[in-house]
């Protein structure tokens, strides 16, 4: 076998899905989450490090990217989006790359990992995927800021349930890490859990208002022992989104959660990652953190609008030798 049939197969191998089993939660334990610690200065030390630590080329690269299409939720949560913008962005989730691209790189069949709307999108959404197994996600509970009443909030997850999506993006109360109060947060993170029934639960924990890395760690823990099926960096509205150092924070929160229950809980970086070297970046970090398994959709997802035009940019400079213009790569 070819070194390009090896590293195009790591790409396919998103096709059959592994299936795991559902992280069913715990009871709150306070003393672990109290024992929880982050030492900001190592962890940013080795974040810096990390960007030029591993660098795959060529069919590998192209590889990598092509498996990092199948982990995009595609996303649209703008106040102006349409039904039509929603369908096109759904036809791109179908198509993720170009057909005569996907040729030259002898795969098929590619897609994106799912669709992330608001609510009021999600029944255009999968209408639109229907037929294709993309799963749809909403953002829910009063997303971004996540103050309205429990009951509505429960509630929008109860109507976008019922529109057909299949996983549901929470947002927590910022609030009650920055009290400490771990018992409330494990009660609303619950309740949501709850209210999703069969559908997935990402937890947002919009980590650049939570303070502190220690913060992000205990939320996470909390955030898992109440059943989140994955933990979530941002929403995309805070000023600080996604980054390295809160990425290896809970990564390593969804290690040691591993390790004590054997349940694996995945990860979703969201908010401002917008190039093909970054999506490699965080791909990397998965795989040195957690292992190969952690690079499959089903435990791996980025949160972006725009990354996906990059890397479809990228492809194309592999099979061709030139770089497009990024406007003929539009997402919707
Ligand atoms: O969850 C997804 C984020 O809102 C997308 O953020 P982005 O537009 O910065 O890629």
């Amino acid at each position: 076998m070819s070194q390009t049939d090896t590293a195009l197969q790591t790409a396919s191998s998103h096709l059959p899905q592994p299936v795991e089993t559902r992280n069913p939660g715990l009871p709150l334990d306070l003393s672990w989450v109290r024992a929880v610690q982050a030492n900001t200065s190592a962890i940013e030390r080795r974040a810096a490090t990390l960007p030029g630590r591993r660098s795959v080329k060529k069919d590998y690269q192209a590889a990598w990217l092509l498996k990092a299409i199948t982990c995009i939720d595609l996303t649209t949560l703008a106040g102006d989006d349409t039904p039509g913008r929603v369908r096109r962005l759904c036809a791109k989730a179908r198509q993720p790359v170009r057909a005569d691209l996907l040729e030259a790189l002898g795969m098929d069949g590619i897609t994106t990992g799912a669709v992330c709307v608001y609510h009021d999108m999600v029944e255009t959404a999968v209408e639109a995927l229907h037929g294709t197994g993309i799963p749809v996600a909403a953002v829910s509970t009063g997303f971004p800021a996540g103050l309205s009443p429990l009951h509505l909030r429960i509630a929008e997850i109860e109507e976008s349930v019922k529109a057909g999506a299949h996983e549901i993006d929470i947002v927590i109360s910022r609030r009650h890490v920055l009290t400490g109060d771990w018992q409330a947060l494990y009660d609303e993170m619950r309740a949501f859990r709850e209210a999703c029934g069969e559908a997935h639960v990402k937890a947002i924990l919009a980590t650049g208002e939570l303070g502190t890395l220690r913060n992000v760690a205990r939320a996470s823990l909390v955030c898992m022992m109440a059943g989140a099926d994955f933990i979530k960096t941002s929403t995309g509205k805070e000023p600080v989104n996604a980054t390295l150092p809160v990425t290896l924070t809970m990564i390593r929160a969804i290690r040691d959660y591993h390790e004590r229950t054997g349940i694996r809980v995945g990860y979703k970086p969201a908010g401002g990652i917008s190039k093909a070297k970054d999506a490699l970046v965080y791909q990397a970090m998965m795989k040195d953190e957690l292992g190969d398994r952690w690079l499959q959709p089903d435990l791996f997802r980025f949160g972006a609008s725009s990354l996906l035009g990059d890397i479809e940019r990228q492809l194309e400079h592999h099979v061709t030798g030139a770089y497009s213009a990024g406007w003929r790569h539009a997402i919707g």
